[in-house]
């Protein structure tokens, strides 16, 4: 589970997050929504320990990353909206130099190679990859081992319908073991399908947060739509 209390964040005189608390539940997904410079990928980079908060800590399952880096490292997976590795690298290069951090069987990377369709290209250089091939590969290194919370920036730009629904249902089967998941996205239809909490953001402050009872799925769809919406106006 995650628990942010008051964290924020400023950059020189910019202020990116202003003070804001979020719980997560086992098995729950978060999802952020909001226009470019809303503050998403600054809150995910904070829960991921990647960016420190200005203020107020973030907890993974009570371990604070000031007191456990370790250990707080070893809850999470995190996928950021853009690649960062070395290219010349194979995807199971790629992923074998993730999986010996966290301890990963051999057997486990085979299977997330095969679960995300990158079984042919399993030998080719992350170069010669597609967007597509190359963002499934980045989640396929956020969920390698499992981790209690799930972090994910923008994760399905790039992929083709065929690949989002398929995401969609690795997220459902995911939330089913207890991983507390929390991405952003643009696409409204995906959050639809698998947020149990959606959560509006602008300029670096929440705006508005629509929980799923899971009662009626469309009108969850057209609320959604309907926050959306009057955002663009
Ligand atoms: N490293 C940085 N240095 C200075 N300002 C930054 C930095 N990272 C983010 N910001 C600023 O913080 C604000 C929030 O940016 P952030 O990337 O979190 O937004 P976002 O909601 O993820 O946007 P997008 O949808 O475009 O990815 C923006 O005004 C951005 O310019």
């Amino acid at each position: 589970m995650i628990d942010i209390k008051n964290v924020s964040k400023v950059f020189k005189q910019k202020t990116a997050l202003y003070p804001l608390s979020l719980t997560g539940d086992d098995g729950e997904c978060i999802v952020l929504c909001g226009g470019n410079g809303a503050g998403k990928s600054t809150l995910l980079q904070m829960i991921a320990g990647i960016s420190a908060p200005g203020d107020g800590t973030v907890l993974i399952n009570q371990v604070d990353i000031k007191l456990n880096r370790k250990q707080y490292v070893s809850l999470i997976g995190f996928m950021p909206d853009e690649f960062f590795a070395q290219e010349t690298l194979t995807v199971t290069e790629f992923l074998t130099f993730y999986g010996t951090f966290r301890k990963v069987a051999p057997s486990r990377i085979k299977e997330v190679i095969d679960i995300l369709g990158l079984a042919p290209k399993k030998d080719e250089m992350i170069k010669h990859l597609s967007k597509g091939m190359r963002q499934r590969l980045l989640f396929g290194q956020a969920w390698l081992a499992n981790p209690a919370v799930l972090i994910l920036d923008e994760p399905t730009n790039g992929l083709d319908p065929y690949w989002i629904d398929k995401f969609i249902d690795m997220l459902k089967k995911i939330k089913q073991t207890g991983t507390t998941v929390i991405f952003s996205t643009h696409m409204m239809d995906v959050a639809a399908e698998v947020a149990d909490r959606v959560i509006f953001m602008e300029n670096g402050r929440i705006t508005e947060i629509i929980q799923n009872d899971h009662l009626n799925p469309k009108q969850f769809m057209v609320d959604l739509l309907g926050r959306y919406r009057q955002k663009e106006e």
